[in-house]
């Protein structure tokens, strides 16, 4: 039987967290750019840069997944993705 050493597990963890890391970045920067546009096409037909009906749509997802640590991520996420308002 084959052991592993905890250095070993603890090394190949945290491989597969960077690997996750990268693609959340990933995630996040396509996010942006999706959103950009749909800030983008609004502006252009007479609209505001910000939805807050649909912020709080998010809000409200990321907290029913994740609890209220989820609002605060929501929250960063929404700042990346508009800037701060
Ligand atoms: O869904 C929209 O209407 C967007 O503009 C996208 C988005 C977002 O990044 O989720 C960005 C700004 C708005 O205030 C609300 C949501």
């Amino acid at each position: 039987m084959t052991t592993t050493s905890p250095e070993a597990t603890i090394a190949d963890a945290r491989e597969r967290i960077d690997a996750l890391d990268d693609r959340i970045i990933g995630l996040i920067q396509e996010r942006m750019a999706v959103s950009d546009v749909v800030q983008q096409t609004r502006i252009a037909s007479g609209g505001r840069r910000v939805s807050l009906s649909r912020e709080m749509e998010i809000l409200g997802r990321y907290r029913e997944a994740l609890g209220k640590p989820g609002t605060t991520l929501a929250m960063t996420l929404l700042e990346l993705c508009r800037g701060r308002i």
